[in-house]
């Protein structure tokens, strides 16, 4: 929830087809597209990250307009969980019993009070007016009181009072860090041993990622990325301090594009485990929307080989085919009843469908959308895939394990189960392969096994998870 100016958006809402009603009374466009955004994501379960590009655009909102709408949607969908336990006690009615859209009024004037250097008064005023135009002028005389009540203190001194430290270690941290109890002990438990990181990693959770580039090799060269500083792992990418990454030809040409380096770093790393014998077919089973398909089909051109990207989802297996090269195939499959025969790839990436708990940083809305009973419906789909996956493998080659999660049951359990009572299969060590690509990479290990597992909080990345099996 990072700080931000004073800012008062454009009045000329009322004009707009999809834009607030009429009421006579000057709009605020930025902060009514900020709420329209929260909105869809409560009612429609729609992605923040996708809704919003597509309403700053439709309402012309650039510059300082388009970040303050940014920053006030992405922060106080973040900000959740820490602005209802204070709405909560500033409320003479239950916030169950507030109406969805009065509740998402206050959530954002509470973000903009406590968290933006927006001054107190502007802030509660521009939510009460909103609160009129969207509820009607009774409701906006109860937004009025309660946020009038959460203006009389700053953030710090809300959280001594709905997150003192005498409060259970994990309801606190939920609390003040906003994220659900159980998200919190589950990145707690995958933490193991350096379980104490856990506020670090959920501080990190908030902070906006910085923008990595790849450039595809063979494609790109990182010297087209001008402004762009090395990036601190991946040989392949470079950090936008800030910027469109659109305004480089190379990314609007999809020979580099938006990655995380966590993400290029696994790609990489299947591409560098040693594997005996052939080595011109690779594979990604699940490559919507095709980022690691894309920088897998540009080495595997380097080398010789070829890419098949396959995702179950026909829109997202379409997504793929603007990101691979010319050489890549891409088809519409199930990786659970595979359209290809057994034995048939050298490498396979198997980026496997999972909570994206590990991603937090990037989609805000995501750690309220489900609970924990999504970890156990995506077990006996990850294990499948991945029986399936070495099922297509070669003796001699590779699959990778990846998520964008880091807990337990999706990542190393998973691994270990599909591979009990298998003597087929060997454990490459992941860490090592990776500091092979990455010589400063550091505190990827997970415990002593051969895994590999990146963490915000220490490498600036997603929290991805990576193990290298060979089968022989
Ligand atoms: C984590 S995403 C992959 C991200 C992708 N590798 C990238 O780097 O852009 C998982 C993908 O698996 C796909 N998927 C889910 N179930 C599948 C199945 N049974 N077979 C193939 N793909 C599947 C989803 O549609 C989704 O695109």
């Amino acid at each position: 929830m990072p700080p931000t100016r004073h800012h008062r958006g454009r009045s000329n809402a009322n004009r707009r087809p999809d834009g607030p009603r009429r009421t006579g009374r000057p709009q605020d466009l930025v902060r009514r597209t900020a709420y329209d955004v929260i909105r869809a994501v409560d009612t429609r379960d729609a992605y923040a990250n996708l809704l919003l590009p597509s309403r700053l655009r439709e309402r012309g909102l650039t510059g300082r307009d388009a970040a303050l709408a940014t920053e006030l949607t992405y922060g106080t969908l973040r900000g959740r969980g820490t602005y209802d336990a204070i709405l909560a006690l500033c409320s003479d009615r239950e916030l169950r019993r507030i109406d969805r859209p009065l509740l998402d009024v206050l959530r954002l004037g509470a973000h903009q009070v406590l968290a933006t250097r927006i001054p107190p008064h502007a802030a509660v005023g521009t939510a009460v007016e909103l609160a009129r135009d969207v509820t009607g002028p009774g409701q906006s005389k109860f937004a009025n009181a309660v946020l009038r009540k959460v203006a009389g203190r700053d953030l710090a001194a809300w959280l001594e009072i709905v997150a003192p430290d005498d409060l259970d270690a994990t309801t606190r941290l939920s609390i003040r860090r906003s994220h659900p109890k159980w998200i919190v002990s589950a990145l707690r438990d995958a933490l193991g041993p350096d379980r104490d990181e856990i506020d670090a990693l959920l501080a990190a959770d908030n902070d906006r990622p910085r923008v990595t580039l790849v450039a595809r090799p063979g494609r790109a060269a990182l010297d087209e990325l001008a402004g762009t500083e090395p990036a601190p792992y991946s040989p392949v990418g470079a950090v936008l301090p800030d910027g469109d990454p659109a305004a480089f030809a190379a990314v609007r040409d999809g020979r580099a594009a938006v990655q995380d380096e966590a993400s290029q770093l696994v790609a990489l790393a299947l591409a560098a485990a040693g594997i005996d014998g052939r080595d011109a077919f690779w594979a990604d089973v699940c490559a919507g929307p095709g980022g690691k398909a894309g920088l897998l089909s540009a080495v595997a051109t380097q080398r010789g080989a070829r890419l098949l990207a396959a995702d179950v989802t026909p829109h997202r297996a379409a997504l793929v085919t603007r990101a691979v090269d010319d050489r890549a195939g891409v088809v519409v499959a199930d990786g659970t009843v595979p359209a290809w025969r057994p034995g048939s790839f050298d490498r396979i990436m198997l980026d496997a469908p999972c909570t994206g708990l590990g991603a937090l940083r990037r989609r805000p809305e995501a750690r309220w959308r489900r609970g924990p009973e999504a970890v156990a419906e995506l077990g006996p789909l990850q294990r499948e895939l991945l029986r399936k996956a070495l099922e297509a493998l070669r003796p001699g080659g590779v699959v990778a394990y990846v998520t964008c999660s880091p807990h337990l049951a999706e990542t190393r359990v998973v691994v270990d189960d599909v591979l009990r009572g298998r003597d087929d299969v060997d454990r490459l060590d992941a860490p090592d392969v990776l500091t092979g690509i990455a010589p400063s990479l550091d505190g990827v290990r997970v415990g002593d096994t051969p895994y590999a597992q990146f963490w915000p909080h220490r490498h600036g990345t997603d929290a991805m998870f990576l193990a290298l099996l060979r089968k022989h």
